[in-house]
């Protein structure tokens, strides 16, 4: 009966008359039913048990400020908390009190500051004060300053300078213990009470961050000030945007109930999400929130959306409740009885079911094509490899070239040619049988020394002063280096430019061991996959990192977490793919299921060196949960490299970014059908922001064929020798052979790139340049094609003849052999 569909009925608490039973203007249902319930109540519902507040007594922690050396007013202050059993520190500058706050921000920290206020010309109190206010976790820490008797004398307003600069208590000079001892034992009740109900609070919006429900918390004005992760996630509201009126995301019956005066509620709400242009009508809980007659904060709880979606279509709000409570009931009893049956009638319902089921919808009464091409799309819906790439059928589309079929395949294949069965023989404890004597996983020991120096030419200087334009000379570095450009570039860039110890709170040399363990566990060997490599994508990043729109999407934490990934993003790559290692039936393949083979052994490893020697370890100083967020988005982004992901996360990011429009080609993507606009409210949402950080990293590992001609011949050079030297090896052992057009003796280098441009490079540059604004990524790319063709029509196949190709360019001879390797770096020196 539709009578007792109310979203709540009488409430549990409070008083029956209490109610107001307002009758809603909403009409939802046949017989309009009221939607509402009100409650006038007094007190507020919400009540803080007293042990919530309570903080055991703590032994006093004082910090005294007196420029003066012997200060007897600072003696005497001092005097007075050593009888109170507690502990008194001094300082005696502005800076060194803040530096005290940094040093102890979790553990000393102290429950009083007292600040001498009397010599203005050597201390300045009220700057100091703001300074303490604007340092993190301060809030509860009671801040005294001592003036002199005149000063405190001189109005009736005399304390209000310094109440705003952030003191709670002002103490005219004395040397009186008795007076002292007095002033500290009250100030360190104020500061335990204070820090007691911070930490409840603390506690509380923890709590509400592990809740479904969506909950925001505003003040009378209706300004959000507080929203719960789930708000954020679903609504699109970032906290850093600052506060925000709630009408810009909400509206209905709880709003107005919300400035009616009522203490307690239960209405519709009207929540509109960024992402989608329709608003959903969900049931909400409110109450405003007053330790005196006057509203503090009101407080919205509203249903979770996800599972009331699928039912609003069916239009009734009874429905969108019955669909919230069994979500609740699933959570609650649905795990002590799991069955099929059960599980069937869960109400969840994944975006891909209601696509399908909209879809099936549209084929009632449509024409007998436009059910046939329906029920094509339905039926490809269903397969769970949506993303997974498939040549087109268009011919025009068909990829004709066999060396860029043998390429493409190569990398977007998950399959690994399997026709050949290779039993390992011998040892089968390291990577690849063309490694080097530096290429095991074990940290190396001239890591482990301390006082590691960075010594930087005045030439290398000048280069790195350089790092951040788009044809950085990436082999002079390595070449300056000796083939070890990452330590170097790794420091310029993550500590001179971005400042990542700060945001890591690491210091340099730390990172610099990080560095030089990372790029020492990279294969120099390598032609392609070594630690040059690394570095180029490194400096892409950074490049990237300096684009507006990146500069204010990422926050700090996540630009550090994307230059470490982007440096060890292929460390211990064994220079053959993960296929060869699954045809080889490598332990990695055997380990990692054959699933993301290297990509999972770089990220593994990655966090095994870090954390394995407290020198190296660039987080030790991180708190779990940033150190949790840190390592999810570096573990996140390097398993994004993965090449047979790559059209899932193209795909992604543009169906995120990119929306169809009618409008002009001007600023549009460019493709040969309808243009895509850029549009970017879709970055309110963090699981949006992820694409973003993907495409970063993916885009910097293959942006080798974006870059200057130059550097794109040296690098296409490069990736070829290691396919043929992989080719070289699959045949010497017999091995399933994964890309058999890559052989020395009849690949056309230039046919190779021109697919590599063709199917991988330029709709994602094409992407991600009009997201970034970098055209020069879409230009390079294309001048670069042209030239493969010229030399492909000038006969141009064999790594001999692009070498004497690139003699016409402006780079340093290529190296035919590797820049040495010795498992130490030459580019740091160690003293013991
Ligand atoms: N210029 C290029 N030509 C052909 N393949 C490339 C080129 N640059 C990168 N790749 C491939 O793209 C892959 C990206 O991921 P990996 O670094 O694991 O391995 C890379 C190479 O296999």
């Amino acid at each position: 009966m539709y009578r007792h569909n109310k979203i709540r009925k009488g409430s549990s608490s409070g008083s029956p008359g209490a109610r107001a039973g307002r009758r809603s203007s909403l009409a939802l249902t046949p017989e309009d039913e009221p939607l509402v319930d009100v409650a006038n109540r007094s007190p507020p519902p919400a009540n803080i048990p007293n042990a919530m507040l309570y903080s055991p007594p703590e032994p006093l922690e004082l910090l005294c400020v007196f420029p003066e050396r012997a200060s007897r007013v600072c003696a005497a202050a001092c005097a007075a908390v050593a009888r109170a059993g507690g502990e008194a520190r001094s300082v005696r500058s502005a800076r060194d009190t803040l530096e005290a706050l940094r040093r102890d921000s979790d553990t000393k920290q102290p429950h009083v500051i007292v600040v001498d206020a009397r010599q203005p010309q050597t201390l300045d109190a009220f700057l100091l004060a703001r300074a303490v206010r604007g340092t993190k976790n301060t809030q509860h820490i009671i801040l005294i300053a001592v003036v002199k008797k005149s000063v405190y004398l001189k109005d009736d307003f005399a304390v209000l300078p310094y109440l705003d600069a952030g003191y709670n208590r002002i103490m005219v000079e004395t040397l009186s213990a008795t007076a002292w001892c007095a002033e500290v034992l009250q100030s360190r009740a104020a500061a335990s009470a204070a820090r007691a109900q911070i930490a409840a609070v603390a506690a509380l919006a923890a709590a509400a961050d592990r809740c479904r429900d969506l909950i925001a918390v505003t003040d009378e004005q209706q300004k959000i000030l507080l929203a719960n992760k789930s708000w954020s996630k679903v609504l699109g509201w970032r906290v850093e945007e600052g506060p925000k009126q709630l009408s810009d995301t909400a509206g209905g019956e709880a709003l107005r109930l919300a400035t009616s005066g009522a203490r307690d509620w239960e209405a519709p709400i009207t929540l509109r999400r960024r992402t989608t242009p329709d608003p959903v009508l969900v049931p909400c809980r409110g109450a405003a929130i007053g330790l005196t007659k006057s509203t503090s904060h009101v407080v919205f709880v509203c249903e979770p959306i996800h599972a009331l979606e699928t039912e609003r279509g069916r239009g009734s709000l009874h429905s969108i409740r019955r669909g919230s409570l069994d979500v609740r009931s699933v959570a609650s009893d649905g795990l002590r009885r799991t069955s099929l049956a059960k599980l069937q009638g869960l109400p969840l319902e994944a975006p891909i079911t209601k696509v399908i089921s909209l879809l099936s919808t549209a084929t009632e009464g449509a024409p007998p094509s436009t059910v046939a091409y329906i029920e094509r799309a339905v039926d490809m819906l269903r397969t769970s490899e949506l993303y997974s790439p498939q040549m087109r059928d268009d011919p025009k589309m068909r990829v004709e070239d066999p060396i860029a079929t043998d390429l493409i395949g190569a990398l977007l294949s998950r399959e690994q040619v399997n026709t050949n069965l290779y039993f390992m023989q011998g040892p089968t404890n390291t990577l690849s049988s063309r490694r080097s004597s530096n290429d095991s996983t074990v940290v190396r020991s001239q890591t482990n020394r301390s006082n590691i120096k960075h010594k930087t030419t005045g030439q290398l200087r000048e280069l790195l002063d350089t790092a951040l334009s788009w044809d950085f000379e990436i082999f002079k570095l390595e070449e300056l280096t000796r083939g070890r450009p990452l330590a170097h570039l790794g420091l310029a860039l993550m500590a001179g430019r971005f400042d990542i110890c700060s945001a890591l709170e690491c210091d340099e040399r730390t990172l610099l061991h990080w560095l030089t363990i990372v790029e020492t566990n990279y294969h120099a060997v390598n032609t392609y996959h070594n630690s040059t490599h690394a570095a180029d994508v490194l400096q892409a990043v950074a490049y990237f990192l300096e684009k507006d729109r990146l500069k204010t999407v990422l926050e700090p934490l996540e630009a550090a977490a994307a230059l470490l990934a982007a440096a060890a993003h292929d460390v211990d790559h064994p220079g053959t793919s993960s296929a060869f290692l699954c045809n080889a039936r490598h332990p990695l393949a055997v380990l990692y299921n054959d699933v993301s083979v290297l990509e999972s052994h770089h990220a593994a490893l990655t966090f095994k060196l870090t954390l394995n020697d407290d020198r190296v370890n660039i987080f030790k100083n991180l708190e779990r949960d940033t150190y949790k967020q840190v390592r999810h988005n570096v573990i996140d982004m390097i398993l994004a490299t993965e090449m047979t992901k790559h059209f899932e996360h193209l795909a992604k990011f543009v169906n995120v970014f990119y929306a169809k429009s009618s409008g002009s080609k001007e600023d549009n993507m460019h493709t040969d059908q309808e243009p895509l606009a850029l549009d970017t409210t879709a970055l309110s949402l963090p699981e949006n922001v992820v694409l973003v950080k993907r495409m970063m990293i993916k885009c910097a590992d293959v942006s080798n064929a974006s870059r200057p001609q130059k550097f794109a011949f040296e690098w296409a050079r490069r990736i070829a020798e290691e396919y043929f030297l992989q080719t070289d090896e699959e045949k010497a052992k017999d091995l399933p052979v994964v890309m058999p057009m890559f052989d020395r003796a009849t690949c056309s280098i230039p046919r190779s790139q021109i697919g590599f441009i063709d199917y991988i490079i330029m709709d994602m540059m094409e992407a991600w340049a009009g997201f970034i604004d970098m055209p020069e990524l879409v230009n390079h790319a294309r001048q670069n094609h042209a030239r493969w063709h010229e030399l492909d029509d000038a006969g141009v196949t064999t790594l001999a003849d692009v070498r004497r190709a690139q003699r016409h360019l402006a780079l340093p001879a290529p190296t035919t052999t590797n820049p040495p390797t010795t498992g130490t770096t030459t580019t740091t020196t160690t003293e013991e």
